[in-house]
């Protein structure tokens, strides 16, 4: 049954916001027309500018000798590009895509359009058949515009199907999902649900992640030790196949596919929508920071408010060195007194200092709490990309910047990327620096922070507790079962936590040399070693076999033949394998 705040509407009825629509759309194709003039003189002016000026400067900038010097000047001089170019179009583009959001949500019913835009979808598929299968299908998205580290190269094969599906379709708060297509970004969600005063059950930090990136790779927050990784919360995926057709799945319906398709990296088939569980929440966080000061204070703590009966909703650690940590414990809030007037902290406000060096005061001041609009909560770590933006802009977080220029706020991954990845620098990346998350057993905290700490050298370290479901035979999907599932819990689970690090490890800022490979591998087999596993927007460094050791291929590859698969998509490995170290 549809929910009062945005109701399903019967196919094919016109709602007053669509006619509203529809005169919009005949008077701008009045202005249009009458525009036809103008129109030739700026697309004449686009194309002798891509021409003499865009196209010369790609070609120079990967293909020439020239191509080491600019990288060089990019890596050098980062945060001039940044400040001058992927700053500036970051925020045109947040401020495009809000518009065109806004428009679709007032005046389309998205309902309709949904089914429209998925026989397109599914047209596309099977065109690729009827015109002989020639090269497996991937989505046309570009690599630029993920927020994988990797370049993606494996596109340049592939037939590229444009999936271009960014609509939330539909939020049923009797049922408590909301119904979504995959190109839905978590901003998107948050500014549509936290108003309404529902949440999705894991919402996911960073506000450019896309609900299909999380799906069918791994999406996790800081209270997955409750309700586990994102795909746990799906109700029911809409997937295009390798033949054309459409199919849902649900954990009754096709529950093999279901159960096969988190992780599988669009490798069985297009996600054309999903139905997420949502929460009730309230409009703050109330946030306890507690400092510890030894990595046994932090791991026993978090071992016990993670298995108690009664956790903490929200639970996240950042790791300052390897002995100091502080553990953030959270609870949706109302503010009604005014002692908790008095505790409000807008950590989002362009002018307020980055959230983890916040957080890292209290490991002087002590334990402390406040209350975080809820929004400002949900994102706390987008407008310092978690703590990626002090080595690309090392004084944005200066008071005189802020005030100036925060308001321009974190440069979009996507541009980073575009602007700053040239191939050598992205070759550099993988060899100089660490973006890495694996999910291991909690009881290996203490071993896992002595490992990074060895070969990474790096802080701060992200920390957030994962619990992970055991599967009965013939639903275990990519993601192995744990092996030491915790007694009496029904269903049985262990409890994991991911461990993140991303910057420049101590070795390279010190100019000493780093061995990237050791250092990832001794990562990777740390983590197959204890049943856990990496994630897969990073670079692996692990050989085939060591690959299908940590992931389990058997419900996948029986699915790649019922659901026509082979030959359509290429295989995961394919998609994530190192292409370009050395
Ligand atoms: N807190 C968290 O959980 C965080 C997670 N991440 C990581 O970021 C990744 C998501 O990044 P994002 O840029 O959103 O996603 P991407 O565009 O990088 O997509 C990730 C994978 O999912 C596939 N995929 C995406 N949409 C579809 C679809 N409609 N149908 C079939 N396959 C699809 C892509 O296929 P194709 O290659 O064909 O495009 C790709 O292999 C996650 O996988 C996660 O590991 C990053 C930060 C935080
Ligand atoms: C998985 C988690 C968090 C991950 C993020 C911190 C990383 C996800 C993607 C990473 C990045 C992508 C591309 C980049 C371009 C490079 O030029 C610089 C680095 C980076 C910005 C890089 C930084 C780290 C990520 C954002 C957790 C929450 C489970």
């Amino acid at each position: 049954m549809a929910s009062e705040a945005t109701p399903l509407l019967p196919r094919h009825q016109t709602t007053g916001n669509q006619k509203i629509h529809n005169v919009l759309v005949q008077m701008l194709t009045l202005v249009w027309f009458l525009c036809l003039p103008l129109r030739s003189v700026v697309n004449l002016v686009l194309g002798t500018f891509n021409f003499f000026v865009w196209r010369p400067f790609v070609w120079v900038f990967v293909r020439t000798p020239f191509a080491g010097l600019l990288a060089r000047f990019v890596e050098r001089n980062t945060w001039v590009v940044i400040l001058f170019f992927a700053l500036p179009a970051s925020y045109i583009f947040d401020m495009f895509f809000s518009i065109r959001n806004w428009y679709v949500r007032s005046f389309l019913a998205a309902p309709k359009l949904h089914d429209q835009r998925v026989r397109e979808v599914q047209a596309q598929v099977k065109r690729w058949n009827e015109q002989g299968r020639k090269s497996p299908m991937c989505t046309a998205r570009p690599g630029w515009l993920t927020m994988s580290t990797r370049s993606a190269t494996f596109k340049e094969d592939c037939s590229r199907i444009s999936v271009n599906l960014h609509d939330i379709i539909e939020v049923d708060t009797e049922r408590q999902v909301v119904k979504v297509e995959p190109l839905v970004d978590m901003g998107q969600i948050t500014a549509h649900l936290v108003p309404m005063g529902w949440s999705l059950a894991i919402m996911v930090e960073m506000e450019d992640l896309t609900v299909g990136g999380l799906l069918m790779g791994v999406g996790l927050e800081v209270n997955s030790h409750i309700y586990g990784l994102m795909f746990e919360t799906v109700e029911r995926f809409e997937v295009v196949l390798g033949d054309g057709s459409l199919v849902t799945c649900s954990r009754t319906e096709n529950s093999d596919l279901f159960h096969a398709l988190p992780m599988s990296h669009g490798t069985l088939g297009f996600l054309v929508s999903a139905e997420l569980k949502i929460i009730p929440c309230k409009p703050y966080m109330h946030l306890t920071y507690e400092p510890c000061h030894t990595l046994d204070e932090m791991a026993d703590k978090v071992t016990k408010y993670c298995e108690s009966d009664n956790p903490p909703p929200f639970l996240e650690v950042t790791v300052y060195s390897k002995e100091t940590s502080v553990i953030m414990l959270g609870e949706f809030a109302d503010v009604t007194t005014a002692e908790q007037r008095a505790k409000i902290n807008h950590v989002n406000r362009w002018y307020a200092p980055w959230f983890y060096k916040h957080v890292e005061k209290f490991l002087t001041t002590g334990q402390a709490d406040e209350y975080i609009p809820l929004r400002q909560y949900f994102h706390r770590h987008t407008r310092s990309i978690f703590w990626k933006l002090e080595e690309l802009i090392p004084f944005g977080n200066h008071p005189l910047y802020r005030y100036l220029l925060g308001w321009l706020g974190a440069p979009k991954i996507a541009f980073l990327k575009l602007f700053t990845h040239t191939p050598e620098v992205r070759r550099k990346v993988a060899e100089s620096a660490v973006y890495q998350d694996i999910i291991v057993p909690i009881s290996t905290i203490r071993e896992s922070v002595i490992l990074f700490d060895e070969v990474f050298d790096f802080y701060p370290l992200l920390f957030y507790p994962v619990k992970l479901f055991y599967k009965s035979p013939g639903t275990e999907g990519l993601i192995r079962n744990p092996r030491h599932v915790k007694e009496g819990t029904n269903p049985p689970w262990e409890m994991y936590f991911d461990l993140g690090v991303y910057g420049i490890p101590g070795n390279v800022r010190r100019g000493e040399p780093w061995d990237a490979a050791y250092a990832n591998r001794a990562m990777e087999k740390f983590a197959r070693d204890n049943a856990g596993f990496q994630l897969m927007y990073a670079d692996t460094w692990q050989t085939r076999p060591e690959f299908e050791e940590m992931f389990d291929h058997t419900l996948y590859r029986k699915c790649r033949e019922k659901y026509n698969a082979v030959g359509a998509f290429p295989e995961f490995w394919d998609k994530v394998k190192p292409q370009d170290q050395r």
